[in-house]
């Protein structure tokens, strides 16, 4: 059974890694960043559990926690506090929260609370249980796809996995995964770590590009109380919270040079000083490191350090495009529009050939996450069980003359070639001769297509 799960928290980063872990763990998560908010969510269904941050701009926790009291005596209140002081914790609990954390948050103790409060009391776990089984199938099996670089891919992660499980020493390897946007670039590293040894412990993750340079230091390295003028109370950094398990850096190519230098330092040296901080801490830390940009060109360029390059692409992992996985698309397609349409209790959508056709005739730019998209729009609207080519969002010339399946001639097996071939005919007519108009429907450079038209001697318009 799914639980609903509020979390009232203003750092985003934290909010986002607790709201990721407990829906991995089979909840249901909103997070709020205010209490203000919080407060008006609660005027709507009420949550199971609260998860309630003590240092909330405007109405502050306690205050939320007395409201939230007076409104409902069966939802769960947990606190979670910077610095939680006897004082503020024995007034959190004379007000009836459930019980309290103290930051760094450790997930799976926020979970194991988490599940006390539900009554769903798995505290007696041995700590070195993986992801619980309610979380619906491992990392890796949600990574949907049978062409052969994805069958490949996967094999990658599970002989990562092995390697990792038999190392004599506990210092694993950074891992570099590249792709194109929407590709799946978050998907590969979480089944990096919960297919890994570190799968109990925490997966931090921090997209780099979200965050104002002159705040990111202080979110990957925290900072002790009075460190600059907003710092009001000692907060710790996502490399703490990472303490033993991995930290997911997202779009790494965004880390500014003086960021990246003292990213490799740490890397290096495994321990950290906290912003206006005197003492050194030891870290015991992996980095996954995702990024869609050409790194060896930034480092080229001077815009990325070659050091700490290096440094990460110990392992490299490559996402393909959605177009080069041919009949994935397909396949992720119908299990997107099954998802879709249970959720909209729309049941038997199904795609009709022609539609098909488009779909493996697009050249999916946005990857994986448009595919996615697309048909939570498509089960949306849909009013007939048939999703026909044109009830896709592609562009009309293209939904309304997909390129045609390449038919092999009867009692001859069709060779990756020949089917090349008339797939760079179909485009072609599709596109009355047009070279860059037929390029660009398949999803090559002109150079690229015209480079095919000489392979396979195809001739002016028929
Ligand atoms: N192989 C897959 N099977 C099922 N779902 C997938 C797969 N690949 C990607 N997705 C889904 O597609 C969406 C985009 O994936 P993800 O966020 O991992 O891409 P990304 O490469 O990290 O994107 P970006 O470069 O923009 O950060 C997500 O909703 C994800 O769950």
């Amino acid at each position: 059974m799914t639980h609903a799960i509020l979390i009232i928290e203003d750092e985003r980063v934290l909010a986002k890694n607790i709201k990721t872990y407990l829906e991995r763990h089979g909840h249901a998560a909103v997070v709020v960043h205010s209490g203000e908010e919080g407060l008006a969510r609660l005027d709507g269904a009420l949550p199971d559990v609260v998860v309630l941050d003590f240092h909330l701009p405007g109405v502050d926790g306690l205050e939320v926690l007395a409201r939230i009291r007076a409104r409902s005596a069966s939802v769960k209140v947990i606190m979670i506090t910077g610095d939680a002081t006897v004082k503020v914790a024995v007034q959190a609990m004379k007000l009836g929260a459930f019980d309290y954390l103290s930051k760094p948050v450790v997930l799976r103790e926020l979970r194991l609370l988490v599940d006390r409060a539900l009554g769903l009391d798995r505290s007696r776990e041995p700590a070195s249980t993986g992801p619980a089984p309610e979380a619906g199938g491992s990392e890796l099996d949600k990574l949907a796809g049978e062409s052969a670089p994805m069958l490949a891919l996967k094999d990658a992660i599970r002989r990562l996995a092995e390697a990792e499980r038999l190392v004599l020493d506990n210092d694993l390897p950074t891992v570099l995964i590249i792709g194109e946007t929407g590709t799946g670039k978050e998907c590969v590293a979480r089944a990096v770590h919960f297919e890994g040894a570190r799968k109990a412990r925490p997966f931090i993750e921090i997209n780099c590009a979200s965050i104002p340079p002159q705040m990111l230091e202080a979110e990957l390295f925290g900072h002790e109380r009075g460190a600059f003028t907003d710092a009001r109370e000692r907060k710790y950094g996502l490399i703490e919270a990472a303490d033993g398990g991995t930290l997911f850096l997202d779009e790494i190519g965004e880390l500014d040079l003086p960021m990246q230098a003292k990213l490799l330092k740490v890397l290096e040296e495994k321990k950290l000083r906290r912003l206006g901080g005197l003492q050194e801490h030891r870290i015991d830390f992996r980095v996954i490191a995702a990024t869609n940009q050409d790194l060896a060109l930034r480092v080229r360029e001077g815009k990325f350090r070659s050091d700490l390059y290096y440094r990460l692409k110990m392992v490299q992992l490559e996402l393909p495009p959605l177009r080069e996985r041919g009949d994935d698309v397909l396949l992720l397609a119908r299990g997107f529009l099954a998802m879709h349409a249970s959720r909209y209790r729309k049941p038997g959508l199904f795609f009709t050939p022609c539609a098909q056709r488009a779909l493996r005739g697009w050249h999916w730019p946005g990857n994986v996450r448009e595919l996615r998209n697309m048909l939570e729009q498509i089960a949306l609207m849909a009013r007939e069980e048939a999703i026909a080519a044109r009830d896709l969002a592609l562009p009309s010339s293209f939904a309304h003359h997909p390129p045609a399946a390449p038919a092999a001639p009867p009692g001859h097996e069709m060779n990756l070639e020949g089917m090349e071939r008339q797939y760079l005919v179909a485009a072609l007519g599709q596109a009355r001769w047009n070279v860059t108009q037929a390029a660009r429907s398949l999803g090559l450079s002109r150079d690229a297509m015209r480079y095919r038209i000489e392979k396979y001697s195809i001739k002016g318009e028929p």
